[in-house]
């Protein structure tokens, strides 16, 4: 039975899955989703995601969406005894301390920041910057004399995590003044199977949507 990723190219919690699934060689039945027509609004799609997002992996029939449910099912089920997401509940938290980290400050405060500006035509608000660069000291603060955001290891963290990170390349925010963020995003781009592949031409695909936008 295949496992299907509904996905858009550009979008940072898909290019997450789809690192994850290079991590743990494993072949997806990628599935595109035109969000520009609506396709993730019609009944067939809302079946299986009510919440119409992507990424959405179906695997055997059975539907998972949010990418960091989606990439710690698939290192659960497809990569036993993975360090990509230790079993060490210890180690285990502290993965789970930095998706949760991610999925509720970083990658948000960078989405309150700067989609309003590219989908709303709105100005660039300093206080929601503010939030950004503090998010971005804290992940900072997290790297000091660590390799990877949760320890020595790669993990689904660093995926999610540099799926987003990567994102704000489209925007003014200069991620790289931060030392450890600086050298642990070239460590994650260089040591992350199929990263350019998985990550790199997506985010391309990203940047190009963002600046035909932001040049009308
Ligand atoms: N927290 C979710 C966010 C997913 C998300 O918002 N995806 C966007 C594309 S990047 C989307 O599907 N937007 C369409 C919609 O919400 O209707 C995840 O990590 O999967």
């Amino acid at each position: 039975m295949p496992v299907d990723l509904y996905y858009v190219p550009g979008s940072a919690p898909c290019r997450a899955v789809l690192l994850t699934a290079r991590a743990l060689n494993l072949n997806l039945n990628l599935k595109l989703v035109d969000l520009h027509h609506g396709e993730h609004l019609k009944p067939e799609y809302l079946k299986i995601n009510p919440q119409h997002t992507v990424p959405t992996l179906v695997d055997d029939g059975y539907p998972i969406y949010e990418s960091r449910a989606i990439i710690t099912y698939l290192v659960n089920k497809y990569g036993k005894g993975s360090a990509l997401y230790p079993e060490e509940p210890k180690a285990r938290a502290l993965v789970d301390q930095r998706l949760y980290f991610d999925i509720g400050t970083l990658y948000q405060r960078f989405s309150d920041y700067f989609y309003p500006q590219v989908f709303g035509n709105a100005p660039a608000d300093k206080d929601k910057l503010a939030k950004v660069e503090d998010a971005l000291q804290l992940l900072d603060t997290f790297l000091e004399g660590q390799k990877y955001v949760a320890g020595p290891n790669l993990t689904v963290a660093d995926l999610s995590i540099i799926a987003g990170v990567s994102s704000f390349e489209a925007s003014d925010i200069d991620f790289k003044k931060y030392a450890n963020v600086k050298r642990w995003y070239e460590t994650v781009k260089s040591t992350a199977p199929g990263y350019q592949e998985a990550n790199e031409k997506g985010l391309d695909a990203f940047k190009a949507l963002v600046n035909s936008i932001l040049k009308k």
